[in-house]
């Protein structure tokens, strides 16, 4: 006999994962690595486009500086030429000196100052007016340049007398005779508000975006933090460019270690170098917080998506979850029954149970074969004493009334004897055909062993059992068996519960009718008394 070992099985079944964890762990997985791909795609596209239109912007806006402070020097050095060719002749008239410097000082508001000097280097008026010793002269390096070149000039910022950083534009006062007769210089005070502040300071962003202006050789002449005005920045790559003339836009690490995305452009006047940066980590954290909302948006969507993975992977393992349930408790009754519950709703779930209910049918079908084989007497058909007991077992239990039936066939060791064990054989079935043709459909007719048989008789009454005994023993008793000649039987008659309320005595009650019968003589029955 082979025995099945399941427990191992079950224990290694257990320790894996289920299906549904299976495919809800691998949904799960390509959701987020989606999520996460499609991020970083967006990420890396959003920060190249970002960089790309922040440079550009900033390219445009520096172009557009540059313009603007073009304009503003050419109109500057026209207003200066302007009053250069209308003092031209009137320098001997001191107080229409000091009204010109102050028209021009204060109708422009270009210049933070205004002076007019003679040939000779003598201040001849000054706005804001203020008292010079008479024949003060002036003596910078560059107003000597000025007077010197008695032509345009523009200087380079320098340290004035006054301790101001300034920017000077001298225009040449020219007599009708064609002689030099001294110049008309505005300035601009490099560290304090001025016409550039003006002009550049707006700057359209509050992100740590800057601007400034550098002169030709990388000094800054303006800075959005004015306290940089005059420092060198000459090697930062952006200034290098200018300085060679060229105009655009780059990402640049400046000389204070920040990462910019600088445009810039050159003033042609002045050969000034204009700068708008922004710097890389605000478009990094813009785009940081833009990827954050983008999330966070994402989430209550990908929550749905989550919830509707789980309900689609619940609805498609739980059929083979039910399946897999069934599987494991094969040996039940129910099993067939509880494979009529799994909705089969997509094809290979509906192969599945198929396949299992036709192996559940035939092992049904076996099991029921070997139960009934094991039950029934081979040789006469009729049920054998182990199915005798489990009846007797179940009706005891349920209290059903039943009457029972013994009987012997008298003398069979002469018939074997005498005809040979194949005819006892032939007689044996015989008298299980004439029990089956006395008894009910809810009877049960049994052969207990050798030529012994019962007949249990459920619901009827003493007086009626008798009648079916006696109905059986005259039959068989008149006509012949295959011996050819008649056999006769003993019968011994009990009833539960009125003879025994259990079956062990009820079948002693029943063995010694039987004897009784036998001995009165045989070919008659004798009912059982009850149990003491
Ligand atoms: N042919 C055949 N004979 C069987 C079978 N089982 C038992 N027997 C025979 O049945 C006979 C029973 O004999 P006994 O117990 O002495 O009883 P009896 O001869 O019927 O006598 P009483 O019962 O006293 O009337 C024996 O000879 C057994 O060999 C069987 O399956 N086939």
């Amino acid at each position: 006999m082979s025995t099945v070992n399941v427990t191992p099985f079950s224990r290694r079944a257990a320790r894996r994962l289920n299906l549904r964890t299976l495919i809800l762990s691998l949904c799960l997985l390509t959701v987020l690595l989606t999520l996460a791909i499609s991020l970083y795609a967006s990420y890396t596209v959003q920060r190249q486009l970002l960089i790309q239109t922040t440079l550009e912007a900033n390219r445009v806006y520096a172009s557009k500086l540059a313009e603007s402070t073009n304009l503003f020097m050419t109109s500057a050095i026209d207003r200066l030429s302007y009053s250069a060719h209308r003092l031209s002749g009137q320098l001997h008239n001191a107080s229409q000196l000091q009204d010109a410097v102050d028209r021009i000082r204060l109708d422009s508001n270009r210049f933070n100052s205004t002076i007019i000097v003679a040939a000779d280097g003598e201040i001849l008026a000054y706005s804001p007016q203020k008292v010079y010793p008479a024949g003060q002269h002036v003596a910078s390096p560059e107003s000597l340049a000025a007077l010197r070149q008695r032509a345009l000039y523009i200087s380079e910022p320098f340290t004035a007398p006054s301790g101001r950083l300034i920017i000077f534009i001298a225009q040449p006062i020219i007599a009708a005779d064609g002689q030099y007769q001294g110049y008309v210089a505005g300035t601009i005070y490099l560290q304090e508000h001025n016409a550039l502040d003006t002009l550049l300071g707006e700057h359209p962003y509050k992100d740590g975006s800057n601007l400034y202006v550098v002169d030709e050789q990388g000094r800054l002449i303006y800075h959005s933090q004015s306290q940089r005005v005059g420092e060198y920045v000459e090697r930062n790559p952006v200034v290098s460019a200018l300085m060679q003339g060229h105009s655009g836009s780059q990402q640049v690490t400046n000389t204070q270690g920040t990462s910019m995305l600088a445009g810039f452009a050159t003033v042609p006047t002045t050969r000034w170098g204009i700068v708008a940066q922004r710097p890389m980590a605000s478009v990094t954290s813009e785009l940081n917080h833009l990827m954050f909302i983008t999330v966070r948006n994402a989430l209550p969507l990908l929550l749905v998506a989550l919830l509707l993975i789980g309900w689609l992977t619940r609805l498609i393992t739980r059929p083979l979850h039910q399946l897999a349930q069934i599987a494991h408790h094969l040996d039940d009754q129910q099993a067939l029954h509880h494979t009529n519950n799994v909705r089969d709703w997509y094809a290979e779930a509906g192969q599945l149970k198929r396949a299992m209910q036709a192996g559940l049918r035939v092992m049904q079908h076996k099991i029921d074969r070997l139960s009934q084989e094991s039950l029934t007497d081979p040789l006469t058909g009729l049920v054998n004493r182990r199915g005798l007991e489990q009846v007797l077992a179940q009706w005891s239990q349920n209290q059903q009334r039943f009457t029972l039936i013994m009987l012997d066939i008298d003398h069979f060791k002469r018939v074997n004897d005498a005809f040979g064990h194949d005819v006892g054989d032939l007689v044996l079935c015989y008298i299980a055909d004439q029990l089956r043709q006395h008894s009910r459909q809810e009877d049960i007719c049994c052969r207990c062993g050798g030529e012994e048989f019962m007949m249990l008789l459920p619901d009827v009454s003493a007086e009626q059992a008798l009648a079916v005994a006696e109905r059986l023993r005259l039959q068989v008793a008149g006509q012949n068996s295959p011996t050819g000649q008649p056999v006769t039987l003993s019968l011994g008659l009990a009833q539960f519960p009125e003879t025994a309320t259990a079956v062990i005595p009820l079948l002693k009650q029943v063995d010694l009718a039987l004897y009784a019968a036998k001995h009165a003589g045989r070919n008659q029955t004798m009912v059982a008394q009850p149990a003491p």
